[in-house]
């Protein structure tokens, strides 16, 4: 029989018996491999945690005091085994699984968490777990094949793996989580369809998986799903689980049946205590015997939470919640609780790791092959292993996959495109043909203001948006070690900067002939390189502002507000050389007064304007109007000098800046 075929709705149980009496899954009949280990209890767990606990700072009205989120919590996870953590909303789930996972930032962390029996080192730790968030962070604009193969090519070391590895080993992944169908398909987001709920949860757990981890971590990796597709993503972690011999543990908020079958041992927390850490099938047997029966017909995992909960709908309901979760954390103790030492006993026996050279099918799956799954890292995985692929590798990695979203992220190449074609043909047609009359005079220096203006609003507004997609992803990444932020940052540049400058040059260019500016060559060279070199410091002070502004909304603020500080002081606004001492500095800050001055400089110097009338006012000399416009306080190289050093500056803020704020301040025992 299907698992598909019979609802949550439909499995009802009232005993241990009927728990467990239920159908297998198709996953539930993976062969077991002959044991060569023993029973589990021989076995060390991957895994073990001691006395965790965790408090914060809080305020409430203006008073800050510590609160407890994990009271005292212990418990080990082994090889091949499924643990869940449950509890009703606030209990502490997400708090005990970062702390297991090494991804608690903030607050007092107390107690002991050994890996393989010993103290976790961070770097290591960090490879050989693989942490799925509950929120699907990804590049829309990939497909499932090339997510998994980038990440397999981000944290597999050349050294260790060939090409053809990898591509086997994304081969595997996608044919273990079922997704071998929709490879080509694109991941999606909000705006643009891609591949379902269930599957994009699915990309996420195969790109921790791909990397070949002794441990997966999941935060509720249900959510958000329909009934059916968090079944089958419960289901294939366990088979995974127990044909790779790795261990995973997971939040899940309310599972069905089928799913806490799915979970060799379930963790219960109640109010950031420890009520129960055993087999799930005897979880039922345990609570009766405390008193609690399960009704029957009742879902066990709903009557557990049930249980844990606060029940607010009296004061006297609330009190006598109280003391019913008070008497269920004080009764369980892990060392006298014989089912929280046993650990997996799925069948009786231990399945040793999966061996590569046998195939295992599961659920009509091939799980996995000799040829093309490589045994683990494990025993390689020591301090002299390379962290990473090479700087040259992972930036080249990074740069293509940064090229691949790019170029396939219409709306943002559509912004851009539109943006160059608009100002082309407003700028172009608005200062057509200028002639050398007096009165082109105030349109060139009105159209390199214009042009200044465009460059730096444009370039900040489109890349601002872009990076904070990227940004996201990128701290998500960084969380487990991805890559290294300068290869992340000159990936940005490389990627970015070529599109800002081919979409400026095309107006500028298409704007400076039509407008029929000096048509000498050394001229034409001069000022389009000031202009480029403008749009380098406003991509840096993007990439500044994007580094430490947290949101997206406000970063734009931000960034408007420095870019209309450049315009104002810009030099076309006020006379440069008529600012009030006090504020005539920040025209010396803002790289559009060079970029302005410059361009104006070089466009009027030895340009001969034609007076129509006598009438006094009349400047024969381009060069005479650079003196009235006072637009002669530094020299042309001076300028550009000038722009050169802020581009390079502001960069190399906005890289540092990146640097330490996007690096994971996660407290470690
Ligand atoms: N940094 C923090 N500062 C203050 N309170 C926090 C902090 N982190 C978590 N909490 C609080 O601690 C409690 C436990 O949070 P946690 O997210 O671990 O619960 P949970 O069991 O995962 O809940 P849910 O199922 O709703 O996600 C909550 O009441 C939460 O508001």
């Amino acid at each position: 029989m299907s698992i598909r075929s019979v609802t949550s709705s439909q499995q009802q149980f009232g005993s241990t018996q009927d728990f467990m009496d239920q159908p297998l899954s198709p996953l539930e009949d993976t062969p077991k491999v002959e044991n060569s280990l023993g029973f589990i209890n021989h076995q060390q767990p991957l895994l073990s945690w001691n006395s965790v606990t965790y408090s914060v700072k809080v305020k409430d009205k203006q008073k800050s005091s510590i609160r407890t989120l994990l009271h005292g919590i212990s418990g080990e996870i082994y090889p091949g085994e499924v643990v869940g953590l449950l509890g009703p909303s606030g209990a502490g789930k997400t708090t005990l699984l970062n702390i297991l996972a090494g991804r608690i930032e903030g607050g007092v962390l107390n107690g002991k968490v050994e890996f393989r029996g010993k103290k976790r080192v961070p770097g290591v730790f960090k490879r050989r777990v693989a942490y799925v968030e509950q929120e699907d962070i990804m590049y829309p604009m990939l497909t499932v094949e090339e997510t998994i193969m980038f990440a397999a090519k981000l944290r597999l070391t050349e050294k260790h793996y060939t090409q053809l590895e990898k591509i086997e080993r994304v081969a595997n992944v996608m044919q273990q989580l079922r997704l071998s169908h929709v490879k080509r398909s694109r991941i999606g987001d909000a705006l643009n369809r891609g591949v379902s709920g269930g599957e994009r949860k699915r990309v996420s757990i195969g790109v921790g998986l791909v990397t070949d981890p002794d441990m997966i971590v999941l935060d509720e990796p249900t959510s958000g799903l329909d009934s059916n597709s968090a079944e089958m993503v419960v289901e294939l972690v366990r088979g995974i689980t127990r044909t790779r011999g790795i261990s995973s543990v997971m939040t899940v908020h309310q599972p069905n049946a089928n799913m806490l079958r799915c979970f060799d041992r379930i963790l219960l927390l109640s109010q950031g205590r420890l009520v129960y850490f055993g087999k799930t099938s005897e979880a039922i047997d345990y609570f009766e015997s405390m008193g609690y029966p399960c009704p029957l017909r009742q879902n066990p995992a709903d009557f557990f939470i049930d249980l844990m909960s606060l029940n607010n709908r009296s004061p006297e309901d609330l009190e006598n919640s109280k003391r019913r979760i008070e008497q269920l954390a004080r009764s369980f103790h892990p060392a006298q609780h014989p089912t929280a030492k046993l650990s997996l006993s799925y069948g009786g026996l231990y399945e040793p790791p999966f061996d590569p050279a046998k195939t295992i099918s599961a659920g009509g799956i091939q799980l996995a092959t000799e040829s093309s799954w490589p045994s683990s890292t494990s025993s390689i995985d020591n301090e002299d292993m390379p962290r990473r692929a090479s700087w040259i590798y992972e930036l080249k990695t990074l740069a293509i996959r940064d090229a691949i979203t790019t170029l396939r992220h219409f709306t943002f190449l559509s912004a851009v495109g539109l943006n160059s074609v608009s100002v082309l043909l407003l700028l172009g047609l608005l200062f057509f043909k200028l002639g050398n009359e007096i009165e082109s005079i105030q349109n060139r220096i009105g159209l390199f203001f214009a042009l200044t203006l465009n460059s730096t609003y444009g370039v900040m507004s489109h890349y601002l948006y872009v990076y904070y997609k990227a940004k996201d992803i990128m701290l998500t990444e960084r969380g487990s070690g991805s890559y290294r932020m300068s290869t992340f940052y000159l990936a940005k540049i490389v990627v970015y900067l070529p599109v800002a400058i081919f979409s400026s040059w095309i107006y500028f260019i298409g704007i400076y002939y039509m407008a029929g500016l000096q048509n000498i060559a050394s001229k034409v060279f001069v000022s389009l390189s000031l202009f480029t070199v403008l749009i380098v410091v406003t991509l840096g002070v993007t990439l500044l502002v994007g580094s430490f502004v947290g949101t997206y909304d406000l970063a734009s603020v931000v960034a408007a507000l420095i870019v209309t500080t450049w315009v104002i002081f810009g030099g076309h606004l006020a006379n440069a050389g008529d600012l009030l001492p006090v504020i005539s500095w920040m025209q010396y800050i803002s790289p559009a007064f060079y970029v302005y001055e410059g361009m104006v400089r070089t466009e009027f110097t030895g340009l001969t304007l034609h007076c129509k009338a006598n009438n006094g006012l009349c400047m024969a000399r381009g060069d005479d109007v650079i003196k009235l416009y006072k637009l002669d306080q530094f020299t042309v190289g001076q300028c550009a000098l000038i722009v050169i050093c802020m581009a390079c500056l502001y960069n190399l803020l906005a890289y540092v800046s990146l640097r330490w704020k996007a690096k994971p301040k996660y407290l470690w025992i």
